[in-house]
């Protein structure tokens, strides 16, 4: 939905995450002075209003205000969040929150009943418009609700709706999805030093090749397995380079990763926040 609605959206928790949306929201058409950003510092308030044009309010007013509340704070700060607002939120308002783990009903069942509730997991390439966003209604919101959802953080990026039983594994492959290939940058960029390369030229070509195979990725209609193929030529040096990988169990590794993260989502949601 944009500016020209006159929908109030308010950022409860602005923060990387919901700095990244406010931006994109903007980019993508939303006047400023409808886009409202709640802080628990004042200096943080200050930088928003300044960086963007938006108005900071408490919480409370963000919910008197709003039509839309998007909830970014971190998990662990979310129940203390809701207590600030429930007195404030009624039924007619859309809560959208993007903190890993915390459930619909979790939420739901802290607010006035019938208040529709959005699961969203987005991912920091929201920053430049190339996001990914998963999307899940809880028990009261109606197709609408998700639509505003999708309008909204289709601004930045792709979306996606799930059943939110799938969010967990969601948040481990595409919420936490971008931190694994800069991992993967940083340990080749290392490899290239170990080769003698310098710092700036190894990552550059790192950089680029992980760009050139994501595009080839996203639009050659071909299976990951054919793109390596293409790539592995007989007794060349590729086949040798994977012949280490799958020595030192890195798909293994991978598999077991993505796993840990979807069990921690799946801790959040239940209460474990240490
Ligand atoms: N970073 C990521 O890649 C992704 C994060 N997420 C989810 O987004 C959420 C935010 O993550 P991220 O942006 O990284 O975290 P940040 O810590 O950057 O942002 C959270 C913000 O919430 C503020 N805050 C906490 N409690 C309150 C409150 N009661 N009232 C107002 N503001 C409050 C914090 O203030 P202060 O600065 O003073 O502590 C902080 O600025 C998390 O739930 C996370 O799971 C989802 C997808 C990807
Ligand atoms: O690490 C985290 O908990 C958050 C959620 C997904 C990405 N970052």
């Amino acid at each position: 939905m944009s500016s020209n609605t006159s929908q109030k959206v308010a950022v409860l928790g602005t923060g990387k995450i919901g700095e990244a949306l406010l931006s994109g929201m903007i980019r993508g058409g939303w006047a400023p002075a409808d886009l409202l950003v709640t802080t628990r510092r004042q200096e943080r308030a200050d930088e928003l209003r300044t960086r963007y044009g938006v108005t900071p309010v408490t919480n409370a007013e963000a919910a008197k205000q709003a039509d839309t509340l998007i909830l970014a704070c971190k998990p662990q700060d979310m129940a203390k969040l809701l207590d600030e607002l429930a007195p404030h939120v009624t039924p007619d308002r859309l809560v959208i929150s993007a903190a890993a783990g915390i459930t619909t009903a979790f939420i739901e069942e802290r607010l006035t009943e019938s208040t529709p509730v959005v699961r969203v997991m987005p991912n920091t390439p929201v920053l430049v418009d190339e996001g990914m966003s998963v999307i899940s209604a809880g028990s009261h919101a109606s197709s609408a609700a998700l639509a505003h959802a999708e309008a909204i953080f289709g601004a930045v990026g792709k979306t996606l709706r799930v059943p939110e039983t799938q969010q967990d594994a969601c948040t481990a492959l595409s919420g936490s999805g971008p931190a694994y290939f800069y991992f993967l940058v940083e340990a080749m960029t290392d490899a290239g030093i170990l080769l003698g390369l310098p710092r700036d030229k190894a990552h550059d070509l790192i950089v680029q090749a992980a760009i050139g195979a994501s595009v080839m990725l996203r639009d050659s209609g071909e299976h990951p397995v054919k793109l390596r193929e293409n790539v592995t030529s007989p007794a060349g040096t590729t086949i040798n380079a994977i012949r280490e990988l799958e020595n030192h169990g890195v798909r293994a590794a991978l598999i077991a990763a993505l796993e840990a993260a979807r069990d921690r989502s799946r801790e959040l949601a239940s209460g474990n926040n240490t």
